[in-house]
């Protein structure tokens, strides 16, 4: 997340925990962090911190031991849809994230005569709507999501069309209440970024959002705290062993660059810059599904393997689906029919052939990479953050490429 210097005259560059009785003294971070003590929210060890790159984080202020408890967020501190608000509107049909962002904003941004909830210290240490035009594709201009590597775009275009939808659904409850569309769509990014699944041990799940744990940062597979759904609230436990100054990193789940750098508007860019994500693949459709002949598409279509083609740059593998399509181009019906039921070749082993047809196409993929990438370097106007993150996209799936040629 790019730095948020024009609203943050003191963000937390130190890790300082609060002190001051009055709050004369704190800043920002440590105002919230005593509103959520207040809140029932525990806070063991953990502090805010600003990571470069990352915004705001959450780093250790003493050593802890594997399992140590780091957070706990009781069920009354997680705001939760506003049921009577969304009856009143009724709204309750709209989706989750769109009943969740419509109770923020109304939570957050009282209209005239509403007391509301007070989450001011809360929204206080939120991104701003300009954190989001820098680094979320959904704030983009047009002309900058087109230079998005087609990998992203239909990622993007998903969460268009889930917003469009949304919008729709409370359109007409916000203008009777005075918001317009720009403030609905902030809470709606705020919710998509910040959210979590609650499920009381009674009753049916909804998204909530949960003061403090929302400073987690992701890291990929393999580096997360334990984020734990008790039946009182969310419960966050060491991992490992740390050290104090450590960032605790906790995982949004085993996404591939191109869902992060959509819904959550960056990538993961590991510190040596060149070892990959192992939680990141590179989507071929783009490179192969224009070889295929519309026979064969339609043959895939049948059979459910149409598109969803998988490149994983830790291993240099195709998925199976894409060894699946390959054939059906390369192989008589038998053969391929057999390979599809079994997943072996019915008599010679047919996966040089199949490397070598993805190979070819992506030579000439990886040429029309590169033309973007040179495009997007000389295009002017691009604001900056934008022109980092797809340049660094680009370049992480042109690397990808490369390594698999090579092989
Ligand atoms: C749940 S919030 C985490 C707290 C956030 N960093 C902040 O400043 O409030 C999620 C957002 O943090 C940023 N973020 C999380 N993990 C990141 C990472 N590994 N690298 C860069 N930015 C990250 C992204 O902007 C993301 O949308």
């Amino acid at each position: 997340m790019p730095p948020r210097a024009a609203k943050r005259p003191r963000v937390a560059d130190e890790v300082v925990e609060p002190s001051a009785q009055d709050g004369s003294d704190l800043d920002e971070h440590q105002l919230f962090t005593q509103w959520a003590k207040a809140g029932g929210v525990e806070i063991h060890g953990v502090a805010p911190k600003r990571i470069e790159g990352r915004g705001i984080g959450l780093v250790t202020t003493m050593r802890h031991k594997a399992g140590d408890r780091l957070l706990f967020i009781p069920e009354r501190a997680m705001f939760k849809p506003d049921a009577k608000l969304l009856e009143r509107e009724k709204l309750q049909s709209a989706s989750p994230q769109a009943q969740l962002a419509f109770s923020a904003m109304f939570a957050c941004k009282p209209p005239e005569g509403n007391t509301g909830w007070e989450t001011k210290p809360w929204t206080d240490v939120w991104p701003t709507v300009g954190d989001f035009t820098a680094s979320m594709p959904i704030y983009w201009r047009k002309e900058d999501c087109e230079f998005l590597p087609p990998t992203a775009r239909p990622h993007l275009k998903r969460q268009e069309s889930d917003y469009d939808r949304d919008w729709d659904s409370v359109e007409d409850s916000c203008t009777a209440l005075g918001y317009d569309e720009k403030a609905f769509k902030y809470y709606w990014t705020i919710v998509n970024s910040r959210s979590f699944h609650w499920k009381p041990p009674r009753g049916k799940g909804v998204m909530v959002m949960c003061p403090f744990v929302d400073y987690l940062n992701h890291g990929p597979t393999g580096s997360s705290c334990k984020v734990v759904l008790t039946a009182k609230g969310y419960e966050v436990l060491a991992d490992r062993k740390y050290k104090p100054g450590e960032e605790v990193l906790a995982t949004y789940g085993a996404h591939s660059n191109d869902k992060l750098l959509v819904h959550y508007g960056f990538i993961h860019w590991p510190s040596d810059e060149t070892t990959p994500s192992p939680d990141d693949s590179i989507s071929l459709d783009d490179a192969i599904m224009p070889k295929f002949s519309t026979d064969t598409r339609e043959q895939l279509e049948h059979v459910g393997y149409c598109g969803g083609y998988m490149l994983t740059p830790t291993t240099n593998e195709i998925c199976f689906r894409t060894e699946v399509a390959v054939r059906a181009t390369l192989l008589t019906a038998n053969e391929w029919e057999y390979f599809l039921g079994s997943g072996e070749d019915l008599a010679e082993d047919q996966s040089a052939r199949v490397h070598d047809w993805v190979m070819e196409h992506l030579k000439e993929w990886r040429a029309t990479c590169l033309g973007k990438m040179s495009e997007l370097e000389k295009r002017p106007g691009t604001p900056k953050p934008v022109l980092e993150v797809t340049c660094r996209r680009w370049a992480q799936i042109s690397e990808a490429v490369d390594r698999f040629v090579a092989q």
